[in-house]
């Protein structure tokens, strides 16, 4: 069969080019994050070659990659391949609240290679990072702890951009037990308790992460704040007021989060709500640029999970037997909070 051909306009060849840029700033990003270059400006700017030596790198590849990296905002060039940092290069510092470092390191590490893999993806329905690593992320991580630490880190990095809005949109004081579903290392529940002085929470996760979110529940919180180790799949604790699920329920099928919030109903008492905080893909968005578009590529690469329209988070409320009542906007598109209720 002769397939019909539309002439190519050399313009969106080039638009092409952009598109892989993506991937190739991405690699520089990386080797910035694995050469801590951010922390080695922040004492001031360095010509190239101080840099290349702290670093133990070739003065000449280093450039390039400084150079690329400056061309986009990530640091800024002056004469004579000289670097400063700026705001978007700091960033990459190494353990500064909301730092991207991590994160980067987590997607261009253990996820990189299930983005080349795809179209395996695409035509078997399996996940690419299980057939290219031989077990399932959260596995890896309990496999691997020091990458699941990284991973843990870069959570609560990325964090860092959303807290504010949400402690500026949700209202924490009324309740008076929160428990935060797969909590990770704690950064949300520490939000909300230094803005609802009179509430205690609990942080529930696997083992693996709650034994470093002990370490790290700060002083001035350890009589309100606990933790439990445990699996959404088979029991929360229960009789909070207040349940929060961040970034949990989009990385499962709908199958596993009707099962997850089946286990959350059963746990909470009659009036208690749930907070389910996650990117929400907007209904009218035909065409149009989304993050949580582009999210789902990483819940397609590496687990079972999917991004969703509020709809498609409505249908697995209403399986579980929770009440919708209503979606808060808290001034980021990458994520939302649906409020649900047991009524
Ligand atoms: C994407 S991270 C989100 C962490 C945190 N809520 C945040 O927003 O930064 C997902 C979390 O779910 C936890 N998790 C995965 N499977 C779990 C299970 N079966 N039971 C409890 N927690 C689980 C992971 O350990 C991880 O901390």
């Amino acid at each position: 069969m002769t397939m019909k051909k539309q002439p190519v306009k050399p313009e969106f060849t080039l638009k092409m080019f952009e598109v892989l840029g993506g991937v190739w700033l991405a690699g520089c990003v990386k080797t910035a994050a694995e050469l801590n270059i951010a922390d080695h400006l922040a004492d001031g700017s360095k010509t190239i070659s101080s840099l290349a030596k702290e670093t133990h790198s070739n003065e000449k590849a280093l450039y390039r990659i400084m150079r690329a990296l400056s061309s986009v905002g990530i640091f800024e060039e002056s004469e004579n391949q000289t670097f400063a940092l700026n705001d978007f290069g700091a960033a990459l510092q190494t353990d500064v609240p909301g730092t991207a470092k991590n994160f980067v390191l987590t997607i261009m590490n253990e996820h990189f290679p299930a983005y080349g893999e795809l179209t395996y993806g695409v035509q078997t329905g399996k996940i690419p990072f299980d057939h290219i690593h031989g077990l399932p992320l959260w596995d890896y991580y309990k496999q691997y702890p020091e990458i699941g630490e990284n991973f843990g880190k870069g959570m609560t990095g990325m964090s860092g951009t959303e807290l504010k809005g949400i402690m500026e949109n949700y209202d924490f004081s009324p309740y008076k037990k929160i428990v935060d579903i797969g909590g990770g290392n704690g950064v949300m529940m520490y939000a909300i308790l230094n803005v609802a002085p009179g509430s205690s929470g609990i942080i529930f996760d696997e083992e693996n992460v709650i034994q470093k979110t002990t370490e790290l529940i700060p002083q001035d919180l350890k009589e309100r704040c606990s933790v439990a180790i445990g699996s959404f799949f088979e029991k929360v604790p229960e009789g909070a007021d207040l349940y929060t699920m961040k970034w949990i329920i989009h990385d499962w099928s709908d199958d596993e989060c009707v099962q997850i919030l089946k286990v959350c109903y059963e746990a909470m008492p009659k009036g208690a709500k749930l907070l389910i905080i996650d990117a929400v893909i907007p209904d009218d968005s035909l065409n149009q640029p989304h993050i949580a578009k582009l999210l789902d590529i990483v819940m397609l690469a590496c687990l079972t999970g999917r991004e969703r329209t509020l709809s498609e988070f409505k249908v697995l409320l209403e399986k579980s037997g929770l009440q919708f009542n209503r979606l808060v906007q808290i001034g980021t598109e990458a994520k939302s909070i649906i409020e649900c209720e047991k009524i």
